[in-house]
């Protein structure tokens, strides 16, 4: 009768991924008040700044945590998969990719690409947050660690609102400034679609499932706890951590600049 046992401790494919997308629909970052600022045009050009700064060092981090998950992958199938993620952010020597696209944005918000790429002035507790989503990568099983990037299930989502809402209320965005978040609505759906499978076809029992929906809720805390750091530190009370970005350094555009757009 072991099969009962297995039916009745086991979620069933459809509702395990019903399950996953729950996580998201509860605690994914678009919910986070700090993004509702930014998306909205509520906030100022050192807040869109810091914002930069700081987001800049989570990307630096993408490509570090998927190294460390090929390094551990003795599955052929699975290295050749994974290693696109690595070449989108990287790139090649020309063009490059992501991390280039990212310094863009830097540019365009105003800021010494340079300054942004030498990660000084990230605040304490999104080095923490970012830094543990690597080890994490490289310390937990592979089916937690495919998990945690499921995150991207709900990441098209997030970049579509941020482009319009880009867009529509602030004077530096434009397809160039933009054109990392677009790239992502091709890239990550490709990500995302192998990795569900993954996840679907290797938690096939019950304690693979809470491992895979616990591994995908440290993601979305990875996430939030670098917005809440954010907002802690630039919206309210405006406390910002010794050594971090003062609002000043690196900032190579008019300090005033206005968040909005000027309507004519
Ligand atoms: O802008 C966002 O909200 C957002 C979120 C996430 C995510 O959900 O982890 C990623 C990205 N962007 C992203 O651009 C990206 O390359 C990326 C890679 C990964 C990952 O876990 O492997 N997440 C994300």
């Amino acid at each position: 009768m072991a099969w009962r046992f297995t039916l009745a401790d086991t979620q069933t494919r459809d509702a395990f991924e019903a399950r996953l997308r729950a996580i998201g629909a509860e605690r994914y970052h678009d919910k986070h008040p700090f993004h509702r600022l930014l998306h909205d045009g509520h906030c100022t050009m050192t807040q869109v700044r810091a914002w930069v700064i700081n987001r800049f060092y989570y990307q630096s981090r993408i490509p570090l945590k998927d190294a460390a998950f090929l390094s551990r992958c003795e599955d052929v199938d699975l290295r050749r998969a994974w290693r696109k993620r690595i070449e989108d952010h990287d790139g090649g020597l020309e063009d490059g990719g992501g991390i280039r696209r990212w310094l863009k944005l830097a540019e365009a918000v105003g800021l010494d690409p340079d300054y942004v790429a030498s990660t000084r002035g990230v605040l304490p507790a999104t080095r923490f947050a970012c830094d543990a989503y690597v080890r994490f990568v490289r310390d937990m099983p592979m089916l937690d660690a495919v998990a945690a990037s499921l995150t991207e299930l709900f990441a098209p989502a997030i970049h579509r609102n941020r482009i319009a809402g880009l867009l529509e209320h602030y004077a530096f965005a434009n397809e160039e400034a933009l054109s990392y978040f677009q790239r992502r609505l091709e890239e990550a759906p490709q990500d995302v679609a192998f990795g569900l499978r993954y996840v679907l076809d290797h938690a096939d029992t019950l304690d693979r499932q809470d491992a895979a929906a616990a591994a995908l809720c440290f993601k979305t805390d990875v996430l939030w706890a670098q917005l809440d750091a954010l907002h802690h530190a630039y919206v309210a009370p405006g406390l910002v951590p010794p050594g971090a970005w003062d609002g000043r350094e690196g900032v190579t555009g008019d300090l005033e600049q206005p968040a909005k757009r000027v309507s004519a």
